[in-house]
């Protein structure tokens, strides 16, 4: 379990958000949603301990950030908006660099395994000849390889095609039921969050997401 009490994060004088409190279960998929400059990506990075809060306490497992922090780390997968890969390598390369900087042993079967459950089926090709989708599946496949029980994702499928897209949803979504894995991601896609997600978040003002949302049918839950 997740839990986020009283959240705040300010970047000088500025609060970015103030006083959040949420929860996630294991096997839970949550919708992060509001508009630009909400404080989306800065919650991911709180949560993926890139960047301090400046109030408040966040436990994963009943294990405190502020006290285990290291260890937390091993438990967290984060993928930026920005694709973090080298371009130069072939996907097999990138994810076997991965691999070593990882805290876990994986072979080589189990990288290739890893791409394939996610529709990635160019082992041998430099990344840079790779479409955005492609690149993009490489990223999320390279956030697993460690095998986190938590996966932050920060818009995952923007800019990708619609089959791609779904591709992506199902494997996060079946990620998170068959293996119990919480997945918190930020997304503009408001049929995809619908479809996708257990449960939705609005962050800073969020009047217009809440009235999409509920005019879609879903219940959106105000931070
Ligand atoms: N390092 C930083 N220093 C100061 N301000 C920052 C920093 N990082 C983010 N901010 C500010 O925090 C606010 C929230 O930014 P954030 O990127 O979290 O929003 P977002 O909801 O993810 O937006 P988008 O949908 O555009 O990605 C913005 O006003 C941004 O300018």
């Amino acid at each position: 379990m997740l839990k986020v009490e009283q959240l705040s994060k300010a970047y000088g004088k500025k609060f970015i958000f103030d006083s959040i409190t949420f929860s996630a279960s294991p096997g839970e998929v949550i919708g992060l949603v509001g508009e630009n400059g909400a404080g989306k990506s800065t919650m991911l990075q709180v949560l993926a301990t890139l960047t301090n809060a400046t109030r408040g306490s966040i436990t994963l497992g009943g294990e405190s950030y502020a006290k285990s922090r290291k260890n937390i780390r091993k438990r967290i997968g984060y993928v930026s908006q920005d694709i973090a890969l080298w371009e130069d390598f072939t996907v097999k390369e990138n994810m076997v660099f991965f691999e070593k900087l990882s805290w876990e042993n994986k072979s080589i079967e189990a990288l290739k395994q890893l791409c394939n459950d996610m529709k990635l089926d160019k082992w041998n090709e430099q990344v840079k000849t790779l479409s955005g989708g492609m690149k993009r599946k490489l990223n999320i496949a390279v956030s697993l390889i460690h095998n986190p029980d938590l996966l932050l994702l920060d818009e995952p499928t923007v800019g990708i095609d619609l089959k791609s897209r779904k591709e992506i949803g199902t494997y996060l979504y079946n990620q998170a039921k068959s293996h119990e894995k919480i997945i918190i991601y930020t997304s503009h896609d408001m049929d995809e969050i619908k479809t996708l997600c257990d449960r939705v978040y609005c962050i800073g003002e969020d009047s217009f997401y809440r009235e999409v949302l509920e005019n879609a049918g879903s219940t959106p839950i105000s931070l």
